[in-house]
């Protein structure tokens, strides 16, 4: 017989590495949204950025965010945490970094369609977001205070 503590090392070192992943890649989409913000549009610059933001959100961040959320909600049933107060403050915040994570794709596409609507400033300002997420998230899962 096999339960959770045997396969728990393996699932929360695919967790890490799925968060890690993600979070590299909501750090580095707003820094690029923040050059692309003072590109000309139509530019070759402009375009380059395109690809590399189309390539980050389909290629990582996508995968990444889906990755850990199928293997925390597997670790969040299988472990019995759904009861426990840190494991419900922490869904609160992956809700809100998935929220966030919509806007970013949301502003990709426009940027795309080379109808940006917001200044280098406005992106310089959510690439903190996700910093102040993260943070937030960690000290919730590992002290898990409550
Ligand atoms: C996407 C949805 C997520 C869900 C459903 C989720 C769920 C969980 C659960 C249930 C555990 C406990 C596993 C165990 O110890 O048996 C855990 C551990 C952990 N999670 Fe997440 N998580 C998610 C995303 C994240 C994110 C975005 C971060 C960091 C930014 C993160 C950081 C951690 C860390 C550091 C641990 C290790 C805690 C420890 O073992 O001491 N998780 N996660």
């Amino acid at each position: 017989m096999t339960g959770y503590a045997d396969w728990q090392p393996w699932l929360l070192s695919l967790h890490i590495i799925a968060v890690i992943a993600w979070m590299a890649g909501m750090l580095y989409l707003p820094r690029l949204f923040v050059y692309h913000a003072g590109a000309k549009p139509g530019s070759e610059l402009s375009e380059t950025f395109k690809v590399m933001e189309r390539r980050l959100l389909r290629m990582i961040i996508n995968p990444a965010m889906i990755l850990a959320w199928i293997v925390g909600l597997t670790m969040a049933t299988w472990g019995h945490y759904w009861g426990e107060g840190w494991f419900h403050a922490k869904l609160a915040l992956l809700i809100a970094l998935s929220i966030l994570h919509a806007a970013f794709a949301r502003w990709r596409r426009h940027f795309a369609q080379d109808r940006n609507l917001h200044p280098a400033k406005f992106y310089r300002m959510m690439n903190e977001v996700p910093t102040l997420f993260m943070i937030l998230i960690v000290i919730l899962a590992i002290v898990r205070p409550f």
